[in-house]
């Protein structure tokens, strides 16, 4: 068991107090990476617990365990697997890179086959997937895609046959392509979507509905199982998990609403954060600080959540990236060993975006009894066409609410009082573009994985989620054995 006492007994000092007393503070605790400022100084991060954090680092071996993933090791260990995202980027074991450019040259050619028209006139693109096949694509394109007439592009990934009869709705079926992305091919809600799509392009009276599927899939044996032509599987490794899968085949949706040259300024822009990640000393090292300031928070202060405000429409879907990145990476019980870990492991992830939060969360985040670290996201150049000032608006508003957050305020009556020395950390992107993106994304994988390392734990199994599935399945096939309340809600739901 790593040894956390030092940490544990950091002295408590209010923010503006250790800004009082260290005229470099900001200089120390802020860093710029890849297009993005970062700022943690109005984190109760200091020197010392920096200083604390790096002995933890050392005796859990972060450099090796990170040097080990680059490498392709099975750092996975629970599924004995190598961890291999990065190399989708370009960045790891020479094999595995060489095998993502082949992946990603093949992508490409699908994608110039459908623009030369090769599965004839495409206007809609209906992908369907669910979690890490659906988080990463969506949040790529309704982030870089908004002024983008290429395709129409369609994400739908829950089973509720709603998602899906708004699609059919404004989709032609005879120009629609069908994306199935899905790392297993077996995901119940994708393969229903799917079946459905089929159905209602059949029922459209499209020929070969079949010949208009493109299949994204780390199983591509289940792929041609279900129907799908062997040159139209787009396979991605094993090793690539599904929430870290959007730099792989699972991106296509992003790459084809795009264009090729931003998906691969986006995996440039991931390349640069894993440079960065590998290379930099803890201390400036912005992952590194990032998951300091976690930990610090979760396990001296013992906040339970964190949350992440996106002031930037573009960035809306942000904070649902992120749950499923921290909550199935690091939301765990167990250490690597299968030893109780023993301590709190991830913060419950929510968030939103300014500066809607403000008039709707905040208020706890200012008054409440729960001490939640909140990450502020904003971006310097602005992405709409109206009056500068509303830009002006949104940034200030930012920056003011992490103000008011640190300096809190006094006043007679109780109610009127802020306490104060509630921390924030801001990142502030210079402008968003499919580069930027590629690397803040890229960073907070590797914020995920310095926790999982500090805390003992693997990041990259989620067998959390197996048994509601299987439980659901029984219940499907009119089995499970359930609880009275179970029993009692299916058959009030005339499930029985
Ligand atoms: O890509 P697949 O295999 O359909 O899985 C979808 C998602 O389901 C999960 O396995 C969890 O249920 C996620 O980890 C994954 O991203």
């Amino acid at each position: 068991m790593a040894d956390w006492s030092r940490i544990e007994a950091l002295p408590a000092e209010r923010l503006e107090t250790l800004f009082a007393n260290d005229s470099g503070r900001l200089a120390r605790l802020s860093l710029d990476v890849a297009g993005i400022h970062f700022d943690w100084s109005k984190t109760h991060l200091t020197p010392d617990a920096v200083a604390a954090f790096e002995a933890l680092a050392r005796e859990t071996d972060l450099a090796g365990r990170r040097e080990a993933m680059f490498g392709g090791s099975h750092v996975n260990v629970t599924e004995d697997r190598p961890v291999e995202h990065t190399a989708e980027r370009g960045e790891g074991k020479a094999e595995s890179v060489s095998r993502a450019a082949s992946y990603h040259a093949r992508m490409r050619a699908v994608i110039d086959a459908i623009e030369a028209d090769a599965f004839g006139p495409i206007r809609h693109v209906l992908h369907v997937g669910i979690g890490g096949s659906a988080l990463g694509p969506h949040l790529l394109i309704d982030a870089l895609g908004r002024d983008s007439d290429r395709y129409d592009v369609a994400i739908v990934s829950n089973v509720d046959g709603m998602a899906l009869d708004d699609v059919f709705d404004r989709f032609d079926p005879a120009t629609t392509l069908l994306v199935v992305a899905s790392k297993t091919f077996t995901t119940t809600e994708t393969m229903m979507n799917a079946e459905s799509v089929i159905a209602w392009m059949s029922g459209a009276g499209v020929e070969d509905p079949y010949g208009r599927v493109i299949a994204l899939t780390a199983s591509p044996e289940k792929a041609i199982d279900w129907g799908v032509d062997e040159t139209r599987i787009l396979p991605f490794s094993e090793g690539v998990g599904g929430r870290y899968s959007l730099w792989s085949s699972i991106g296509f949706p992003a790459a084809i609403k795009l264009g090729w040259e931003q998906f691969q300024e986006l995996l440039d822009g991931a390349a640069e954060m894993d440079r960065h990640f590998r290379l930099a000393a803890l201390h400036e090292n912005a992952p590194a600080l990032a998951a300091f300031a976690d930990l610090y928070y979760t396990q001296v202060r013992h906040a339970e959540t964190r949350a992440p405000f996106a002031y930037d429409e573009r960035l809306r879907l942000l904070p649902s990236y992120l749950q499923q990145l921290e909550m199935e990476s690091n939301g765990k019980g167990v250490t690597v060993d299968g030893q109780p870990v023993g301590r709190p492991t991830a913060a419950i992830t929510w968030g939103g975006v300014g500066t809607d939060a403000q008039h709707a969360v905040f208020q706890l985040l200012h008054q409440g009894t729960h001490l939640v670290p909140v990450e502020f996201l904003a971006v310097i150049e602005a992405g709409d066409t109206l009056p500068a000032e509303h830009h002006r608006q949104l940034l200030l508003n930012a920056f003011a609410q992490g103000a008011a957050l640190m300096k809190g305020k006094q006043a007679e009556d109780p109610a009127r009082s802020y306490p104060g020395d509630r921390p924030s950390s801001t990142l502030l992107l210079e402008r968003l573009d499919a580069r930027t993106l590629g690397a803040l994304i890229a960073f907070y994988e590797h914020r995920v994985f310095v926790n999982g390392v500090l805390l003992g734990i693997n990041s990259f199994d989620q067998f959390g989620v197996e048994l509601g599935k299987e439980m659901a399945k029984a219940a499907a096939q009119g089995g499970g054995d359930f609880d009275p309340s179970t029993n009692d809600l299916i058959a009030r739901a005339g499930l029985a």
